[in-house]
């Protein structure tokens, strides 16, 4: 990050009364029913950078996205409930703005005292966010920056999207880094340049096509690589398996044979999974081999035998990045593997990574003692395709 401002030149710059427009990472997960926040991590992550521009009297506006809505408002995925608990987590209330860059967010913005924050309603509520067309993404750009004089980035999880909020907002503002996109930099920058060997990487998780393409980039660079979450049933069906109806990204199957012939032997892959009749907590489930996936069943997790092998892989290990759960971690019948998994990483003897969202909530939500990582990641996408050593859209624009 040689070049890049960070927060300490702003707030040595002075911040009192300007609009701080922080765009940070709130995508935390919900449970479907409630829809109360399951994990509030990544609302603690960017804390330090909020509650430093509090104290230095600034007008904080913080934007994020939440889920992947398609481009229009959509009540599942509004941040409302994320403003409440930031909030509770900063001891000030936060104001909510109802749109992203109209009206509520307008006066929202105009009525905030120095040193207060508002949220703005989720980004991804506008199809400029996300469109491909540098145009449309642009003249969103230009309205999201009519909100604040400085823009800080803190949204690690987000580095690796060219959306308009990370990329196209910094070419129009004044801006730096906030504290934690500069930590996890740091942090990951470890991995990236001659790692302790054996180097062992672990994928999983549910998404699986933006992930495949970084597995051909890391491949030369890993010792071993271990698949297992939803990302396992298309490696599976590449050697000639049935996987029911899993997780599974048909057109990339080609792309997985090619993967294992280059890599013989690199590639670990489940030899158990539990299958189930639904996706369902409640739902009837068995463990079966991997070749042996009953045709109306679905893999929802990794099986014992395969945990005990992936453990002992990992036992060997000197450093580890893991990104992505084992199975549906969420309900207990099947997150075993994810346990499993983790365990193993927290008793080997390497320096570790864990990446991602949901693998970070994993990591609370089954009880692991979070100190027993090297780092804990906000980011799963971002962190591979920092590993992978690409010029992330995030942090290219903030170097300009
Ligand atoms: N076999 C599976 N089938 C469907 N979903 C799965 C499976 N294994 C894991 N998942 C889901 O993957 C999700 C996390 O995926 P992902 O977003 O890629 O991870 P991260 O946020 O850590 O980067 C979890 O919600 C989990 O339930
Ligand atoms: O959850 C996220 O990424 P992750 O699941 O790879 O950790 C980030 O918030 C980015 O979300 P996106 O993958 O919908 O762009």
């Amino acid at each position: 990050m040689t070049g890049i401002r960070n927060l300490d030149d702003l707030l040595a710059e002075g911040v009192s009364g300007r609009r701080v427009l922080v765009r940070a990472d709130l995508n935390v997960p919900l449970d479907k029913q409630t829809g109360e926040i399951t994990d509030d991590g990544r609302i603690r992550a960017v804390l330090p950078t909020l509650s430093a521009l509090v104290q230095a009297g600034a007008k904080v506006v913080v934007c994020s996205h939440l889920g992947r809505p398609k481009g229009a408002p959509d009540p599942q995925f509004s941040l409302r409930p994320v403003a409440g608990r930031l909030g509770e987590l900063l001891g000030a209330p936060v104001h909510f703005a109802e749109d992203t860059v109209g009206d509520s967010a307008r006066s929202t913005v105009a009525e905030l005292a120095d040193g207060q924050v508002a949220l703005l309603e989720n980004l991804r509520f506008n199809k400029g966010e996300t469109s491909k067309d540098d145009t449309e993404r642009g003249a969103f750009a230009d309205q999201l920056a009519a909100l604040g004089d400085v823009y800080v980035d803190d949204a690690f999880g987000a580095v690796h999207r060219k959306h308009a909020s990370v990329h196209d907002v910094p070419a129009r503002l004044p801006h730096v880094a906030g504290r934690l996109v500069l930590r996890e930099v740091e942090v990951l920058s470890r991995l990236t340049g001659d790692p302790e060997r054996p180097y062992v990487v672990v994928l999983g998780g549910s998404k699986v096509s933006d992930k495949l393409a970084v597995i051909e980039a890391l491949l030369p660079t890993v010792d071993r690589l271990l698949i297992g979450g939803g990302m396992c049933f298309t490696f599976l069906k590449a050697q000639g398996h049935e996987v029911g109806t899993s997780l599974l990204e048909a057109d990339m199957v080609e792309t997985c044979r090619n993967l294992m012939e280059r890599a013989p032997g690199k590639i670990m892959l489940p030899v158990d999974v539990v299958a189930a009749d639904a996706f369902a907590p409640d739902a009837a489930h068995d463990t079966v081999p991997a070749d042996g996936i009953p045709s109306h069943r679905l893999g929802l997790d990794i099986g014992p035998e395969t945990v005990a092998g992936f453990a002992a892989a990992l036992s060997q290990a000197k450093t580890i990045f893991w990104n992505g759960p084992m199975g549906v971690f969420e309900m207990a019948a099947f997150a075993n593997g994810t346990r499993g998994v983790a365990e193993a990483i927290t008793k080997a003897d390497a320096f570790s990574v864990v990446g991602g969202g949901d693998s970070a909530a994993a990591v609370r939500a089954l009880g692991l003692d979070e100190s027993s990582f090297g780092h804990i990641s906000t980011g799963g996408g971002a962190s591979l395709e920092y590993l992978e050593g690409k010029t992330l859209p995030g942090i290219a624009a903030l170097e300009n």
